[in-house]
C-alpha cells in the first residue's frame, strides 16, 4: 500500500510525484512541496565541547549523522525540495529561556548544566555563540529557511507554519538531533496541523540511551508518521526531474 501525501493542489505543484519506501507504508510525495527538515544540527548537539557533550550525553554517533545529513540535503536540491534549518536556543541574556516560573527553566539540561557549572554561564545555546551555531559541513544557502526556536517544537513561537503553508507545503522529511525531542516534538505538533512526518532513520540520533532512539522511531511508525532511511530518500526523489517549477508566486 501507498499514502499519497498532499500536494497539486491551489498552489500548483509539479506532478513529479516520487515514490518513498517508508514504514509502515510507503509514501507517494511531490517534492515540490515537500522539505527536508535539518533539526538543530548546531555545534551543542553535534560536536566534541558542544552542551549535549558537556551535560553528558553519548554524541559519538553525531559524525556519521552529518555525513549523512550532506547527502540527504543535496539530493533534496537536486530534486527542487525546499530544505528548512532549526537553530535552538536562546538570547545571550536567556530571557526567552525563561526564569524559574517556566518548566524549560527546570528541564533544560543545557540551563541545569551551566548552573551546576559555572565557568559555562553564558556559553551553551546563547544565539551568537559557538554552541549555536550550526555545523560547519551544514549550512544553509540562500533559499533555504532558516528557523531559530526557543523550545522543542519548531511550531512553537515562530514562522515555520507560516512559511510552509505559503508554499503549499504539508510533507515534511525529518534529519537531525534529538530524535527523542525536538525531532519527534515537531513531527507531533506537525501531526496535529496536518502536516504529514517522516524521519530518516540513519540521519537522526538520540539524546540518551540506544532505547530511546528505538522508542521515539516506534511513536512515530506507530503513531505520529512514517520511517525511511536517507539510502531510500535519495533514490525517491532521484525520480524526479530538476525542478525548474516551483509554484507560481511563492519566492
Ligand atoms: C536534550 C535537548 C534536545 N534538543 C534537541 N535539539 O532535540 C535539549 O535541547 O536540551
Amino acid at each position: 500500500m501507498t499514502i499519497e501525501t498532499p500536494g497539486t493542489g491551489p498552489l500548483g505543484g509539479s506532478s513529479r510525484r516520487v515514490t518513498l519506501p517508508a514504514r509502515p507504508e510507503a509514501l507517494s510525495l511531490d517534492p515540490a512541496q515537500s522539505a527536508l527538515v535539518v533539526v538543530d544540527m548546531q555545534n551543542a548537539y553535534a560536536s566534541k565541547g558542544g552542551y549535549l557533550d558537556l551535560a553528558g550525553f553519548d554524541i559519538s554517533g553525531a559524525q556519521a549523522v552529518i555525513e549523512a545529513i550532506v547527502v540527504a540535503v543535496r539530493a533534496a536540491r537536486e530534486a527542487g525540495m525546499v530544505v528548512v534549518w532549526f537553530q535552538n536556543g536562546w538570547d545571550a541574556d536567556y530571557i526567552e529561556a525563561g526564569g524559574p516560573g517556566s518548566p524549560n527553566f527546570h528541564k533544560s539540561n543545557a540551563l541545569k548544566t551551566m548552573r551546576q557549572r559555572p565557568e559555562l554561564a553564558g556559553t551553551l545555546l546563547a544565539k551568537g555563540g559557538w554552541d549555536y551555531a550550526l555545523v560547519d559541513a551544514l549550512q544553509p544557502q540562500p533559499g533555504d529557511i532558516v528557523i531559530p526556536k526557543p523550545r522543542y517544537s519548531a511550531f512553537y513561537n515562530t514562522q515555520l507554519d507560516t512559511l510552509l503553508r505559503a508554499r503549499g507545503i504539508r510533507t515534511l522529511v525529518f534529519t537531525g538531533i534529538a530524535t527523542n525531542v525536538c525531532v519527534e516534538s515537531t513531527l507531533r505538533d506537525g501531526f496535529f496541523l496536518e502536516y504529514f512526518g517522516i524521519v530518516l532513520e540513519d540521519a537522526t540520533h538520540q539524546a540518551g540511551p540506544d532505547y530511546v532512539q528505538k522508542a521515539a522511531l516506534y511513536n512515530i511508525e506507530t503513531f505520529f508518521g512514517w520511517v525511511s532511511n536517507v539510502t531510500d530518500f535519495c533514490g525517491a526523489v532521484r525520480q524526479a526531474a530538476p525542478a525548474d517549477d516551483a509554484p507560481e508566486g511563492v519566492p
